[in-house]
This record gives structure tokens, C-alpha cells and sequence, in this order.
């Protein structure tokens, strides 16, 4: 009977080597799909170490879910090369910004992310089962996207409560995944937020995916991701009419960084050089 299980097992696995061979398809499912369980099973690992350790949802969590995440690289033969972490250091709360490229981006996010740090979700997250838990748990800011009015009051409060308890916070600004090879426009809230609360705000850019990731083309292998943190941006002094100017600069800047972290020219560069 065992030896049964076994053989029907090994040709399962077998069959799986096949599929993933012959169609690139197969290949990103199956491994998005492992991504997917990845995710659930460290989060049923780690909600009773967070309920345990720190008692229920606190930014104090995160250190746990960074330490369960960090391990995921190696199952899909990612790496990582992170510059001037220490561009984090500064004192206090800050807001984080970053391109975002896929749901993948949750590796690189916890590759690098300072203590007292959490993060703005939409809030569809919050309703992925055990996900949505550790999420909760870390004390994952969820927004309503399809309500602008929610979403700012909702930011708004995070800007008073970031200063009051000494957190950083980190968003999307391009706020949604987008894995072109290029950025969207930023959406300003993340911009705000740092001039209401006239805290810094700190880039972070991820290299391009697509030589290793494209879902439009079911692209998924091993690579490299360069990670570079750039330096805070002061916001001290600056009102709301400056939100457009210090979007504008954190876009300009950070997409700069993305194309030579790419190895590619950036499209302004190339026009110039035709
Ligand atoms: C252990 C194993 C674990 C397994 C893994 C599990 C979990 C790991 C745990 C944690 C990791 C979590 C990682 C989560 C990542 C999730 C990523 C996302 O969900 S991205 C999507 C959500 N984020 C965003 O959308 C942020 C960016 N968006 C914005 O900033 C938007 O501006 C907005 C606030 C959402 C509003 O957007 P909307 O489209 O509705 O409107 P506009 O942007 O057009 O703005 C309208 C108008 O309002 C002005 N505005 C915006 N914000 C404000 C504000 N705060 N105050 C005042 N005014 C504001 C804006 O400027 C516009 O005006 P104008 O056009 O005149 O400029
Ligand atoms: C009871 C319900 C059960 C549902 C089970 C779902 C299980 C989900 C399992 C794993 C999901 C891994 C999620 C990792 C977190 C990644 C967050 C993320 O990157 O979200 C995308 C969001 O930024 C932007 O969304 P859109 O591009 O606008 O769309």
C-alpha cells in the first residue's frame, strides 16, 4: 500500500517535470502556485508566533512575517543586491515609496524592510484567508481604492498616528502592480501623507523583472534583483502645494534609478542619443 502511494507520487512529480518542461505556461502556474502556498503556509506559522510573542496586531509583528518571507528567495532561485541600506537610518517615521511590480514585490519589500515599518494595502488583502491575517496582524494599513474619499481619510489618520508612534510607513505610489518595464504615474497620496506629517520621504527602487518575470508571457525563471535605497527627501517646511513638485521629483528620480539598475537607457536618454 505505501510503496503504492510512493510510485503514484513519483509519477505525479514526474508528470509535473514534464508539463513545466513543455509549456511555459505550466512552468508560472506551478510556480506562482507554490508562491501562493508559500505565502499561506508561512502565515500559519507565523500568526501564532505573532499572537504568542506580541499579543495580537503590532508593527512588532513584521519582524516575524520579514523572517519567514526572507527564506522564499531560495525556492525560486531569486537574489538579491541591495545598495545604501543605510539610507533607512534616518531618526524617526518616514515614508517608504517603491515601484511595484508584482505580487513577488512582498520578497523585495521584506529584503529590506526597517524595524517599525508596515505597510498601505487595498483592502481586498485583508479577505485572503490566513493572508489577510498575517497582513492584519503586522498592522498592514488597508485603504479602500474604490473610494477616494475613505482612502484619504484614511491616510490622513495615518499621518497623525505615524508621528505619534514613531513608524515608518511604506506605499505603492504607482498603486497598483504594473510590470511593463516602465512606472505609471504616482498617485499623491504617499505625498500627503509625508508633508502633513513633514516627515522624509525615502525611495526605493527595484530593478526591472521582466528578464525573469512577465506574466504576459509566462515568463518565470531564476535572476537577480537590484534593490537600491536612495536618499530621504526632506519635507520640513513644504505645504500642500507642493505635493505635485515633490511627486514629480521622487518619480523623475526613482525612474532614473530603474533603468540604470535595469541596464537599460531610459527612454529619454535613448531619444537623445538617436
Ligand atoms: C509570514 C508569511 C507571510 C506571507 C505574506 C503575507 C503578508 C506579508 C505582510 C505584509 C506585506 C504587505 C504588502 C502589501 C502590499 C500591498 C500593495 C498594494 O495593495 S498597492 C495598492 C494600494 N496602495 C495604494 O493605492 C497607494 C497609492 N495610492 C494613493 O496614494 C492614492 O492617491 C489614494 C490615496 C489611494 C487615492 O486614490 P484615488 O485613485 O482614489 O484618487 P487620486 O489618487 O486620483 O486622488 C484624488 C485627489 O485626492 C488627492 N489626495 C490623495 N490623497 C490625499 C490625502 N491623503 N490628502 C489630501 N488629498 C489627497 C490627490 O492629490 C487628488 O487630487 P488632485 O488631482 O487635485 O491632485
Ligand atoms: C478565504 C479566501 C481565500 C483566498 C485565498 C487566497 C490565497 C492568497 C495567497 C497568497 C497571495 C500572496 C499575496 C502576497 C501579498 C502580495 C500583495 C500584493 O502585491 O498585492 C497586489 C496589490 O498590491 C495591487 O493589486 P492590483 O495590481 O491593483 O490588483
Amino acid at each position: 500500500m505505501e510503496l503504492g502511494w510512493l510510485l503514484w507520487g513519483a509519477a505525479v512529480l514526474l508528470l509535473l517535470h514534464f508539463l513545466t518542461e513543455l509549456s511555459p505556461a505550466v512552468n508560472f502556474a506551478l510556480r506562482l502556485g507554490w508562491y501562493c502556498v508559500l505565502c499561506v503556509m508561512g502565515s500559519l506559522l507565523a500568526a501564532p508566533a505573532c499572537l504568542l510573542l506580541n499579543g495580537g496586531r503590532t508593527v512588532r509583528n513584521m519582524r516575524i512575517i520579514k523572517n519567514v518571507v526572507k527564506t522564499f528567495k531560495y525556492f525560486f532561485g531569486l537574489r538579491f543586491e541591495v545598495k545604501r541600506l543605510e539610507n533607512f537610518e534616518v531618526e524617526g517615521p518616514a515614508i517608504i515609496v517603491s515601484n511595484h511590480q508584482s505580487i513577488l514585490d512582498m520578497m523585495g519589500l521584506m529584503e529590506v524592510l526597517p524595524d517599525n515599518c508596515v505597510q498601505v494595502a487595498k483592502r481586498e488583502l485583508m479577505y485572503t484567508g490566513c493572508v489577510g491575517l498575517i497582513m492584519y496582524l503586522g498592522g498592514v494599513i488597508f485603504i479602500n481604492r474604490k473610494s477616494t474619499t475613505s482612502a484619504k481619510m484614511v491616510m490622513t489618520e495615518v499621518a497623525k498616528t505615524m508621528v505619534a508612534e514613531n513608524v515608518k510607513v511604506w506605499v505603492y505610489p504607482e498603486g497598483t502592480r504594473n510590470c511593463t518595464g516602465d512606472f505609471l504615474p504616482f498617485k499623491k497620496g504617499a505625498f500627503h501623507l509625508a508633508i502633513q506629517a513633514q516627515v522624509p520621504v525615502i525611495p526605493v527602487v527595484y530593478s526591472s523583472f521582466t528578464t525573469f518575470y512577465n506574466p504576459k508571457t509566462k515568463l518565470f525563471t531564476s535572476g537577480k534583483i537590484k534593490v537600491e535605497v536612495l536618499p530621504p527627501i526632506e519635507t520640513k517646511g513644504l505645504t500642500s502645494d507642493d505635493v505635485s513638485d515633490l511627486a514629480d521629483r521622487c518619480f523623475h528620480t526613482m525612474r532614473e534609478t530603474f533603468f540604470m539598475l535595469s541596464g537599460r537607457p531610459s527612454p529619454s536618454e535613448a531619444k537623445d542619443s538617436s
